[in-house]
């Protein structure tokens, strides 16, 4: 856009990632648009950087949005480059993402339109999205018992609750179910997974999450609802039926998310924001790798994303 800056010189702690309805979030002032290029590629879509006043002093406090299918959602699940996307966003500083999720229900009780903060997943992806910024000459294992941030979470959780009977309806947990697609699922799968306790299905969860642990990010998907798949007797999912419940429910979507980014604005929650919690676990998780077996390319590049770590 003309006249917008193309650098940003202060650091990002806080990011949203925009997935199917949300290409961009309004009501922001549009403080630079970056092009950031990563050894992993170029991400997504150019990265907003968006200022949003502090609710306690006013100060400007800067949000990244990257659009996860792209500006016009030009690429399908399986062609998301989520390496790109998450090394850029670190390289920015940030430290904590909102991910938006447009969601199937999987459950009578998750009605089109509900908002859920999942805390589990289910990877029923087929290995065919690169996963994982550990390999070809350094090994890196991570725990992902618990894909989500529980701190992160429950800030989250309060704040779609403070928008309850305004027309936000909120499920505390819930387990996605996160496949390959682009099509959707059978309605023998779609059974299968509510056999398994799956509460929503989408097609981008992961590895999205599984490389933000890696990159020490606190991470938190925000799902909403816009279908019953195909188990349900009303009619199966279909692309018009997602777009209109988003866009139906748009505005609340909008107003969750700002309710998220005023409430993680506030000082107390600067440690959270940091996810000091997760400061330096990749340092030791990557060390396993002894340092005359690692591949001298690879740790060029681990340097980029984790400068100092692996010197
Ligand atoms: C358009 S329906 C399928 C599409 O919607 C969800 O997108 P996102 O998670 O980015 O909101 C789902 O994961 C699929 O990519
Ligand atoms: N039924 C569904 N399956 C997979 N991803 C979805 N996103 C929205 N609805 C979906």
């Amino acid at each position: 856009m003309a006249g917008v800056p193309n650098t940003y010189s202060e650091p990002v702690h806080i990011a949203v990632i925009g997935g199917t309805g949300i290409q961009s979030l309004a009501n922001f002032t549009l403080a630079a648009t970056l092009s950031i290029s990563t050894p992993w590629g170029t991400p997504s879509s150019p990265i907003s950087i968006l200022e949003h006043p502090s609710p306690a002093t006013g100060k400007p406090i800067p949000i990244a949005f990257l659009s996860r299918h792209g500006l016009h959602h030009e690429l399908a699940p399986h062609e998301i480059p989520n390496r790109a996307n998450i090394a850029a966003l670190r390289s920015l500083g940030v430290r904590t993402i909102i991910a938006f999720s447009a969601v199937g229900s999987l459950q009578e009780e998750i009605r089109p339109r509900d908002f859920v903060v999942p805390d589990q997943i289910i990877d029923r992806t087929k290995g065919i999205r690169p996963f994982t910024f550990f390999e070809g000459g350094m090994v890196g294992h991570v725990g992902f018992g618990d894909p989500f941030d529980e701190g992160l979470a429950k800030i989250v959780r309060k704040c779609g609750h403070s928008l309850e009977g305004e027309g936000v309806r909120l499920h505390d947990r819930g387990t996605i179910v996160c496949m390959e697609g682009p099509q959707f699922s059978t309605r023998a799968e779609s059974n299968l997974y509510r056999s398994w306790g799956g509460s929503v299905i989408n097609m981008s969860a992961l590895p999205e999450a599984k490389l933000a642990r890696e990159a020490e990010m606190a991470y938190q998907m925000i799902c909403m609802a816009t279908d019953y798949d195909c188990w349900h007797e009303t009619e199966d999912v279909n692309v018009e039926m997602v777009m209109a419940h988003m866009k139906a429910n748009a505005e609340n979507a909008r107003r969750f998310v700002g309710a998220v980014l005023d409430e993680l604005s506030k000082e107390e929650h600067g440690e959270q924001v940091l996810a000091k919690h997760l400061d330096g676990q990749m340092k030791f998780a990557g060390a396993i790798t002894h340092k005359e077996g690692r591949n001298p390319e690879i740790v060029k590049k681990m340097a980029w994303l984790f400068p100092g770590y692996f010197d």
